[in-house]
């Protein structure tokens, strides 16, 4: 038999069916021993009453034959009845709790996945192609929940009743008529079984194939639909050409798409047809030359089982897809926590107390993939307790050294000194608590304002008095106050009671984040562009507040505003991966540098817009 099943498609293939079959039951233990106990039993038993249907209906055509027996007939009707009708139940019992196995199963291997992503305190393992790639394949089988692990998991325990269905025809068959009509019959089966996952594992791979027109069509899709894009597809008058777009994407995936299915499912179909049809017909055709010898019930089920027995070499829509590809999410999680490590930022020594300066000391920084330096050989000394302000040209590396003072990525060489110790060496979690940052792009937590505030300190979400005072700071309470349910409400327009803010309001949200940070416990404050969508009067008051804001702080603010920076107690300009320049703005403008010239332009771009009087 397996020398036929390797004739039709090679020995690679069979090789690679029966890893693909089984591979789900790695991760059957994850929906716990009771759902497998009793999903086994359900598959077991929805398996067995199709045959028991079939030899209790023989039994009723055998007796019905012959001159009837009442009661016997009876019996075996009743049988046949209640083989059917339980069959029905069962299968009711078997759907829910598979769905049960499989969700448990998607649980553990999501957060599994959750585990990996944050296992690694920095963002090197998010930003790596293969890494991401990983990731991206993991969460979208995961969310969609149908070519799952767990969908994969369940599907290999349901598998069991086909199996259990096909013996059971077969066993019948060789019983009540011929063992080697018996043995033909279930070889058949298997190598329509294999010709189907065969084909069924070549269209995937070809699907594989495509995933990059697939990905393009995913994103057309998304972004005929999204709010953000739809206000420039709508003022751009781009809805023509989205549409055309999408259908020639749609047409490059599709028409190679059904070529590879049917070169897929064709040619294996032909060569089982070829052996398949031969086999069955000579079981037939024996038992139309000796059927008449038999008793009627041995001649009933042996038709009967034949024909349940073939019917079994179809498709198996509840366990085909799910078992071929349902692993990849798993695998990908596998390879992705395989990936993830390598980046981590080590350390385990507690945190300095930033009582002295922080000094980047030769710091050279490259991002994954990239071959020139962000930063390099960077000499920057932060005085404790005072305000340092990064200028530069947009791609300097303002932000860069932003993510490596976080601890989100560490220098390639180089040391981030504070108060004299390495940060490479210490706790990246215990340090994280001594620094608050506004990122440029930072986020909006679909969750109440209080929370968004919040959200600077884990831990202290119950704070009310600190998150009013932190908003109050940041000149958003008063705005805060006039939503509908004030702190409280949800800052999501697609969320019941919920409403979204400005981009001025959502950064002042922001700020009050890092100043809640600040509150507790936080000693470094980080602020890049931390005014850009400020109105001017908003801008003016936060810097009227500024001092009292971050006092005793060691403070980096990033800007390109000349009106924000100016307020610094120091600034450094960044060209080239280094400090260009460095002083306060009397000193930088005295200089008549990189720095002087940028203020310059930018005052008198003020000046020019002066209207006179
Ligand atoms: N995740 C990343 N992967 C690869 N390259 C990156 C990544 N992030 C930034 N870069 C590159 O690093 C360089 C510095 O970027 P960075 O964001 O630090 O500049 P910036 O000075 O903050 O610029 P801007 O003023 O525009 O905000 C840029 O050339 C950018 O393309």
């Amino acid at each position: 038999m397996t020398a036929l099943l390797r004739a039709v498609t090679g020995s690679a293939a069979l090789t690679a069916g029966l890893r693909a079959t089984t591979a789900g039951l790695r991760v059957v233990p994850l929906a716990g021993a009771g759902t497998v106990a009793g999903l086994t039993a359900t598959a077991l038993v929805t398996g067995a009453l199709p045959v028991l249907f079939a030899v209790a209906s023989s039994q009723v055509l055998g007796a019905s034959a012959g001159p009837v027996r009442g009661p016997r007939l009876l019996v075996w009707f009743a049988v046949a009845t209640g083989a059917l009708l339980l069959r029905e139940v069962l299968a009711q019992v078997r759907t829910a709790l598979a769905e049960l196995a499989a969700r448990r199963i998607d649980g553990a291997v999501t957060a599994r996945m959750m585990t990996a992503a944050l296992a690694d305190p920095g963002l090197t393992s998010l930003t790596r192609p293969a890494t991401v790639d990983a990731l991206r394949i993991a969460a979208r089988e995961l969310e969609e929940g149908v070519r799952s692990p767990g969908q994969a998991g369940a599907a290999a325990v349901v598998l069991l009743a086909r199996v259990v269905e096909w013996a059971g025809y077969c066993l019948c068959v060789a019983v009540a008529f011929a063992w080697w009509a018996g043995a033909v019959l279930a070889g058949v089966v298997l190598l329509f079984r294999h010709a189907q996952r065969y084909g069924l594992r070549r269209y995937a791979a070809a699907r594989d194939a495509l995933a990059g027109p697939e990905r393009e069509i995913d994103y057309l899709r998304r972004l005929s639909v999204a709010p953000d894009a739809g206000k420039e597809i709508r003022v751009f008058g781009l809805g023509g050409w989205l549409h055309d777009r999408l259908g020639t994407a749609y047409h490059a995936w599709l028409h190679p798409l059904w070529a590879a299915r049917r070169a897929a499912y064709l040619a294996p179909f032909h060569r089982v047809t070829a052996v398949g049809v031969p086999a069955v017909a000579l079981v037939l055709a024996a038992l139309g030359a000796t059927g008449g010898h038999l008793p009627a019930t041995a001649f009933f089920l042996t038709v009967l089982a034949t024909l349940g027995a073939l019917r079994l070499g179809e498709f198996y829509p509840e366990v085909d897809l799910q078992t071929t590809v349902g692993m990849r999410a798993h695998d990908a999680v596998d390879r992705f926590a395989g990936l993830a490590g390598g980046g981590a930022p080590a350390g385990s020594a507690p945190a300095p107390g930033v009582r002295g300066e922080i000094r980047f000391d030769g710091v050279r920084f490259t991002y994954p993939g990239r071959d020139r330096p962000v930063l390099d050989r960077l000499d920057l000394a932060l005085p404790a307790g005072r305000c340092t302000a990064i200028v530069g040209a947009n791609g300097a590396g303002k932000s860069t050294l932003v993510k490596l003072l976080a601890r989100l990525h560490d220098p390639d060489t180089g040391r981030i000194l504070v108060d004299g110790v390495d940060l490479a060496g210490t706790d990246v979690a215990a340090w994280r608590r001594r620094i608050a940052v506004t990122f440029q792009d930072f986020a909006r937590y679909e969750m109440s304002a209080a929370d968004n505030i919040g959200l600077g300190a884990a831990g202290p979400l119950d704070d009310r008095a600190g998150i009013r005072a932190a908003a109050a700071a940041a000149g958003i309470a008063a705005d805060l106050d006039r939503l509908p349910a004030g702190l409280d409400t949800p800052l999501a327009p697609h969320l019941t009671g919920g409403t979204d803010l400005s981009g001025g309001q959502w950064q002042r949200i922001a700020l009050a984040r890092a100043v809640f940070a600040l509150r507790h416990g936080a000693t470094v404050l980080v602020l890049d562009e931390p005014t850009a969508s400020l109105d001017v009067r908003t801008e003016a008051r936060f810097f009227d507040e500024f001092a009292e804001l971050t006092r005793g702080a060691t403070t980096v603010l990033v800007s390109h505003r000349f009106a924000t920076v100016r307020h610094a107690d120091h600034i450094v300009v960044l060209a080239g991966g280094r400090v260009a320049e460095r002083g306060t703005h009397d000193e930088l403008i005295a200089l008549g540098g990189d720095y002087a010239r940028m203020y310059g332009l930018q005052a008198a771009r003020y000046h020019d817009r002066q209207v006179p009087a």
